[in-house]
């Protein structure tokens, strides 16, 4: 595909990734905990609706600031980079690509800044 969205498959590569990357963070105990609360339905959609934004994708997003949402979180390095992990782990389980998941990953790092230790 010529664009980010179009190489992750679209609206539905993008919910599979989506889909997985919610089973790595069930089966994380470093992870896990920070979700204890959430509404995972919320998440999903939410999360999909960014990832698609952020591969130029069709897609406005209706959630909250990276800031926002993250905040009081106190998200560490470490655990923000289990995070990239567990998204890599589900973006291979969803057969991306190598260079595909580093274009992805690429538009996820300045928002490394509005998430962690905040
Ligand atoms: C580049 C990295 C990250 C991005 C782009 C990102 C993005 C998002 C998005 C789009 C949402 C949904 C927002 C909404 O509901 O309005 C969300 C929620 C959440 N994120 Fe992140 N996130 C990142 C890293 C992390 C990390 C490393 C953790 C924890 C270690 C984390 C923990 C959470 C939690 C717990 C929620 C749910 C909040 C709630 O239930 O209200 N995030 N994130």
């Amino acid at each position: 595909g010529s664009t980010l969205y179009e190489e992750l498959g679209g609206r539905s590569g993008i919910n599979q990734i989506v889909d997985n990357f919610i089973t790595e963070i069930e089966y994380s105990p470093d992870i896990f905990p920070y979700f204890e609360n959430s509404d995972v339905a919320r998440f999903h959609e939410k999360l999909s609706e960014h990832i698609c934004m952020l591969a130029s994708g069709p897609c406005a997003y209706t959630g909250d600031t990276m800031e926002q949402v993250h905040a009081g979180m106190n998200i560490s390095e470490r655990d923000f980079n289990i995070g990239v992990d567990l998204l890599i782990n589900a973006m291979n389980k969803a057969n991306i690509p190598h260079t595909t998941q580093n274009k992805l990953l690429a538009t996820m790092t300045p928002t490394r800044k509005e998430i962690i230790y905040k």
